[in-house]
């Protein structure tokens, strides 16, 4: 019943009563205590080695782990993943992201049941495809400040993560908070470096069983972290007041020139910020000043950074693979005018080959690599396992867009795959850097529109050449995907 020396987790049973090992994987840990300290004493890079080969050696296989008193269903398989993703009782995030609470608290995705049910609802209105255009101009006039800054340049190195955390950071204050942040571009510097903190203290935490508890993790681990929270959440509460301020205006604008039927929680006119959403849900009693915190800091921490991490590796994949870049271009002189007047949502749709370069970069380099789910209940599969109540189901997104069983040479780069043709064939499920299901990422198109843009006006002003070698990417284990070194490519101003 019980694994005692893994701190007496709950094993997983079958169907028909065998051992689990006769339908999954379930390796051994390093210790007598099953795999209780399988990360203990490693850093970061090595915890992220540690979780590859382990999939490695389950040959594609989702396997089990038994860690300080819980199962946990490792899936690295699209067959699993797609019945976790839709499994009705399976919307529950795993107990890692309690970790997140201090800085997310429980916005909608941290929070589980009625809660996120209500929240998803209040949010999903916001990214209706009629807002996204709205944002159009913004991702521009942000794409055009990324490549200004290098007027006057024409053949250089550059660190990218400076320059695209800035843009992503602009655009989704911009957009989802309706507040330009060039006036506050020293806070959002240092938002940027209390968020790195924070995501390190995160994985200390989860990766030592010592630290899950609050005493010691204070006591020996949260340096500065305390800090960090304090930054970013001031920083967003001085977002969401200057949003307040800047609403009513415009609000107190349109009640002067109101006509009968016209509601004013309705956008007009102007760019309708997401935040806004929440201000008038506030009005109308369903949400509090501190339910809009968390919304904010959640939207703020997605929309910043996992964009981020796309856009990097998306660049950088450019500077690798010239012969794909040279199409991505061909393809942008076809349809976008070089004036940009025409860069619309419409337009950007014709980029098919742009957008299986960007599908191919976030099947190598998910911006989430992996996810967690938790039983509620036990809770049968499909293929006969038993999980008991409490365990945890870590979807290794990372593996699954690796996994042999779905893909020819994984770790190469071809955009092609994702030509229909040459997708037709394969699980849907093999590819999820957006998750899916009823807990889907909700900025998928708004995502997809903004790196998109980026590229587009990128890649028109500059040939991008490689300034390091895709074997030099050193990846380490963060709440997102993250890499020990920094990434660099060349730009070539074009004639
Ligand atoms: C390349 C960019 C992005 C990627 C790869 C991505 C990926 C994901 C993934 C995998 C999840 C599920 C996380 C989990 O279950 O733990 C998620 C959730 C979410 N994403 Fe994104 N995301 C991106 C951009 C964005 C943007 C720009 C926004 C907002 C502006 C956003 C908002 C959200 C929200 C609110 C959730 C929580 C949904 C829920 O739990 O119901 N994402 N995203």
């Amino acid at each position: 019943e019980f694994y005692i020396l893994a701190f007496l987790a709950r094993r997983v049973k079958t169907k028909n009563g065998k051992p689990a090992e006769s339908i999954v994987p379930v390796p051994k840990g390093n210790t007598i205590f099953a795999n209780c300290f399988d990360y203990f004493g490693k850093n970061r890079v090595e915890i992220f080695k540690q979780i590859r080969r382990m999939a490695r050696t389950a040959a594609g296989e989702s396997y089990i782990q038994y860690r300080l008193g819980k199962a946990t269903y490792n899936v690295i398989d699209a067959r699993n993943a797609e019945f976790i993703l839709n499994h009705p009782n399976l919307t529950t995030k795993g107990f890692v992201y309690n970790f997140l609470h201090p800085f997310l608290k429980t916005g909608v995705l941290t929070s589980n049941e009625c809660k996120w049910h209500t929240r998803r609802t209040m949010l999903t209105r916001t990214f209706h495809f009629n807002i996204l255009n709205q944002f159009q101009d913004i991702f521009i006039t942000e794409s055009l400040k990324f490549v200004d800054q290098f007027n006057g340049l024409n053949s250089f190195n550059v660190w990218l993560s400076d320059p695209i955390a800035k843009f992503t950071l602009n655009s989704i204050c911009e957009t989802a908070m309706g507040v330009k942040l060039d006036e506050m571009a020293e806070t959002g510097d240092r938002y940027r470096e209390s968020f790195y903190l924070i995501d390190e203290c995160f994985v200390r935490r989860v990766t030592n069983p010592l630290y899950w508890g609050d005493f010691w993790y204070h006591l020996l681990a949260a340096h500065g972290y305390c800090a960090a929270l304090k930054m970013v959440h001031d920083f967003s509460s001085d977002i969401i007041a200057k949003r307040r301020i800047l609403l009513e205006e415009e609000l107190e604008y349109r009640r002067a020139t109101q006509e009968a039927d016209d509601d004013l929680c309705v956008p007009r006119g102007k760019p309708f910020a997401m935040l806004d959403t929440l201000i008038c849900a506030e009005k109308d009693g369903l949400i509090d000043h501190s339910g809009i915190c968390e919304e904010v800091d959640t939207l703020m921490f997605e929309g910043y950074d996992s964009p981020y991490i796309g856009l990097t590796f998306a660049l950088l994949n450019m500077s690798f693979y010239g012969k794909h870049q040279d199409i991505c271009y061909r393809e942008i002189q076809d349809h976008i005018d070089d004036d940009l007047s025409n860069l619309n949502v419409t337009q950007l749709g014709k980029l098919k080959y742009l957008d299986y370069f960007l599908k191919e970069t976030m099947r190598l380099y998910p911006s989430i690599p992996l996810m967690c789910r938790e039983t509620i209940q036990a809770t049968e599969l499909f293929n006969g396992l038993i999980l008991p109540k409490r365990s945890q189901i870590n979807i290794h997104v990372f593996d699954i867009h690796r996994n042999p069983k779905y893909w020819d040479n994984p770790n190469e780069f071809h955009p092609e795959r994702f030509l229909p043709e040459n997708s037709q064939d394969r699980h849907t499920y093999a590819f999820i850097p957006f998750s899916a299901g009823q807990r889907n990422c909700l900025g998928q198109k708004y995502a997809m529109q903004q790196m998109k843009t980026l590229m587009v006006v990128v890649l028109k002003k500059f040939r991008i050449l490689p300034a390091m070698e895709p074997q030099s990417i050193i990846f380490q284990m963060g709440i997102n995907l993250r890499t020990k070194n920094k990434m660099q490519v060349k730009f070539v101003r074009r004639k």
